[in-house]
């Protein structure tokens, strides 16, 4: 069966195709049929589009649309045409998984899209206004090209962390909060769950004897803590605004600044929310870009307010590492994934420095290759480092096949 994944982050949407067999899941992520990303990052008014096929076509594109649903029907639309084309028509697409960055309190697991599923996706976007948008939309798009027939699922970024124990996910407000739905949810979870199941794979351990914490640092970033298989504490909460310092997001301030700069300096709250989603993190405190890559070379070229924004960074990602390790008790490995923990060596390094009194140590050869799904520890470090690429894409899948099971014993 050919299922269809659609990933949309905030800063790219990226999207690929699985031929997979109906009989069993293969046991390591096969290699897609197609796989294609669009990078709105890059420049205003420009969707940066790259296209692979497995027969090993390679096609890159400056799309000129500042629309994400235009550069995805564009995007889409490589599947059956041009020299990308991988099948004759959109009708050989048998399912549709995308990722769903809230699911409140009711979707602890992957559910089939339904009226009401995309009703609630739309009541949480007010929790998720950067990316359960662009989810819907994502769906609606499918449904234009695909019709209603063909199953869409919807997999939560929050449903990993329905494990998390009362302390971790109450906050300390009024009690009213809780009955209100105001609480920690946590997100990233279809990358967290993915990595937790790999860091086992590699260390060559059940997942039930590991203390793992898991760092995925995309543009958005969370930690987790991940014991014996459960998540017991993260770092993103209500929203996907509270904890690291991301890209463009702030992550955790104190809350009065929020108060003050709506009631002493007259800031509407929508103002605010600009502010905290779009105009802060490496963006905000740099001015150069919500990008690593170009905040990096700003501080060769002497740029002394992205150097703020890295020591800004690293010190508020060292803070958390250490509450996850705290909440652990107990550490057999750290993981690094996502766009800037996949690719960052000084990264890497700044973050592990604190913990070496713990025997930490990385290996200096392997910082220096492309080290995915690698352990980096030295020999003799008391904990594992390993460099996570994260299957996002390969995790909604495998949810998909298994749900269109249940849909054949429906169907019969
Ligand atoms: N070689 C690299 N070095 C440092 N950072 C990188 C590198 N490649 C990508 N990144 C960072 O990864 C970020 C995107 O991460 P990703 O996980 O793909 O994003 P999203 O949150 O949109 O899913 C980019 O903003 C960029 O800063
Ligand atoms: C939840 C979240 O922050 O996702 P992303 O990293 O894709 O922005
Ligand atoms: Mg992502």
């Amino acid at each position: 069966m050919k299922i269809l994944v659609m990933n949309a982050g905030s800063s790219s949407q990226k999207s690929c195709l699985y031929e997979l067999p109906e009989a069993a899941l293969p046991e390591h992520p096969p290699e897609p049929l197609w796989e294609a990303q669009i990078d709105l990052t890059h420049a205003e008014g420009v969707a940066e589009i790259k296209v692979k096929t497995a027969a090993g076509v390679k096609k890159t594109e400056s799309y000129p649309t500042s629309s994400r649903v235009e550069a995805t029907h564009h995007l889409l639309e490589t599947l059956w045409t041009g020299d990308t084309r991988v099948i004759d028509r959109p009708g050989e697409i048998d399912m549709v998984g995308h990722r769903v960055v809230h699911g409140g309190e009711d979707y602890r697991a992957s559910v089939f899209v339904t009226a009401e599923v995309k009703a609630a996706i739309a009541r949480l976007a007010k929790f998720a206004p950067v990316h359960n948008p662009v989810n819907l939309e994502g769906i609606e798009t499918l449904e234009q090209i695909l019709g209603s027939s063909v199953p869409q699922v919807a997999v939560f970024d929050t449903a990993f962390h329905s494990t998390l124990p009362p302390a971790a996910y109450v906050y300390p407000g009024p009690y009213a909060w809780l009955e209100q739905g105001i609480r920690r949810y946590g997100f990233h979870g279809t990358s967290h769950g993915y990595c937790a199941q790999r860091a086992a794979q590699l260390l060559g351990r059940p997942l039930a004897d590991l203390r793992l914490m898991i760092c995925h640092l995309g543009n958005g970033a969370s930690l987790s803590a991940v014991s014996h298989g459960q998540c017991v504490d993260t770092t993103m909460g209500f929203t996907p605004l509270e904890g690291l310092m991301m890209g463009s997001r702030s992550g955790s301030v104190d809350p009065g600044i929020l108060l003050y700069l709506i009631r002493d300096l007259g800031y509407t709250p929508d103002q605010v929310d600009t502010m905290l989603n779009r105009e802060s993190g490496l963006e905000g405190v740099s001015g150069v870009s919500n990008d690593m890559r170009l905040v990096l070379e700003a501080i060769a070229q002497g740029n002394e307010r992205a150097k703020l924004a890295i020591d800004v960074y690293v010190h508020r990602l060292r803070s958390l590492m250490g509450s996850m390790l705290a909440s652990l008790g107990g550490l057999e490995a750290i993981v690094f994934t996502a766009g800037v923990g996949e690719n960052a060596p000084n990264i890497w390094q700044a973050a592990c420095e604190p913990f070496q009194f713990l025997g930490l140590r990385l290996d200096p050869a392997k910082l220096s290759r492309n080290p995915d799904d690698q352990d980096i520890a030295a020999a003799d470090s008391t904990v594992r480092v390993l460099i996570i690429h994260t299957q996002e894409d390969w995790a909604i899948a495998q949810d998909c096949w298994h749900l269109s099971k249940t849909l054949v014993g429906v169907e019969n």
